[in-house]
């Protein structure tokens, strides 16, 4: 069976980074409108209508408008941007989010793509909190910096402009009202939201995301090693997430931004100090891939009952 397939925005940076990893497999077959098509509401009805799947990679209101525009019972959505992960109705696109979920997209007809920073967030705190290691009401606080390829479009202009990058490192959300707070909140268990301090770094792509925990200071002051237990258990057998080692961890003086580079692969560490009783949790991915463009492709691939890494840069 071949599954009929439509980018909206396709030619946006989240859109060409799907379409490079749906290129070449034969069981996909991709609907494409013509440039002067793209944004044409009757041809985009038309082409969202036909297809068994669609991916969104569009700005929120235009993914709303979207999902309108389609009036057939069949066709199933999967909407890279913010306007529906918290929304009634709609299944958070997060496989490894807990034990049950990804049978719960499986069955999915709306697939909300996480956000890029909720994806390191939550790959980090969601199995502590499962197992009890880090209380429901604890306040935590999430940092990191991402690639600004994560602003889209036009970040990537004001960034390679011909004034060049605006700053070297650039922290925002200074309001702490930051539009991924709902998901982080809604998906990670907490019972308040955690404090996000997120920066963009001069670099294409690639993203850091640090929880740090003052273990000593939590209830039953858990242990590095429980606390790396748990996050090693939770993803045990991933092809997609990995958790070093604490020896490997242990070894490293330092984590680049780059760490996966261009792949859709998830690397989380627990740096450690049993002695202070200090934390530093961190994931490493690339805001293109398991943060966007690698999130969707396992979501389709989900949906449509296919090899679950089918396309995926490992
Ligand atoms: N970049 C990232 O790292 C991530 C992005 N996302 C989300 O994915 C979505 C897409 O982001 P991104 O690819 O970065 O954004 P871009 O700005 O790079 O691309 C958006 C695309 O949508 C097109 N578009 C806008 N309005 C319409 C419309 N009404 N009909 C058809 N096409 C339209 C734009 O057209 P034009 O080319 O003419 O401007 C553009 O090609 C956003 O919601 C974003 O929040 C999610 C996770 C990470
Ligand atoms: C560097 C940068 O600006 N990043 C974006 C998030 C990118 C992302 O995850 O996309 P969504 O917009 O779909 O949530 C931001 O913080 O708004």
């Amino acid at each position: 069976m071949t599954h009929q397939i439509f980018i909206d925005g396709g030619v946006g940076t989240t859109g060409l980074e799907i379409g490079e990893r749906l290129a070449g497999r034969p069981e996909l077959s991709l609907i494409t409108l013509d440039e002067d098509k793209r944004k044409d509401a009757a041809a985009r009805r038309d082409a969202l209508n036909a297809a068994d799947i669609v991916i969104l990679c569009l700005p929120d209101d235009a993914a709303r408008e979207a999902v309108a525009l389609i009036d057939n019972e069949r066709t199933r959505v999967i909407d890279a941007s913010t306007a529906h992960r918290v929304a009634d109705g709609w299944t958070y696109g997060f496989a490894e989010l807990e034990p049950g979920h990804r049978e719960k997209l499986a069955d999915s007809r709306f697939v909300a793509n996480p956000g890029c920073w909720p994806t390191g967030f939550l790959a980090l705190v969601r199995p502590l909190v499962l197992a009890g290691l880090l209380p429901a009401d604890w306040p935590v606080t999430v940092s990191g910096a991402s690639g600004y390829s994560g602003g889209g479009k036009s970040m990537i202009a004001e960034y390679e402009g011909p004034e060049g990058a605006p700053s070297a490192f650039r922290p925002y959300g200074l309001g702490l009202a930051h539009k991924h707070g709902p998901e982080m909140l809604r998906y990670s268990g907490l019972q308040h939201a955690p404090l996000f301090a997120p920066a963009v770094a001069d670099a294409y792509r690639g993203m850091i995301v640090e929880v740090p925990l003052q273990l000593r200071a939590m209830p039953g002051a858990p242990s590095v090693v429980a606390v790396h237990g748990a996050l090693a258990a939770a993803y045990a057998g991933s092809p997609i997430v990995s958790v070093a080692s604490l020896e490997e961890s242990a070894a490293m003086t330092q984590v680049r931004l780059e760490h996966v580079g261009a792949t859709d692969r998830l690397a989380l560490f627990v740096f450690g100090n049993e002695a202070t009783g200090q934390a530093r949790l961190v994931a490493a991915l690339d805001n293109l891939g398991k943060g966007a463009a690698g999130a969707a492709v396992q979501n389709l691939n989900i949906l449509a009952g296919l090899p679950e890494t089918a396309g995926l840069r490992l």
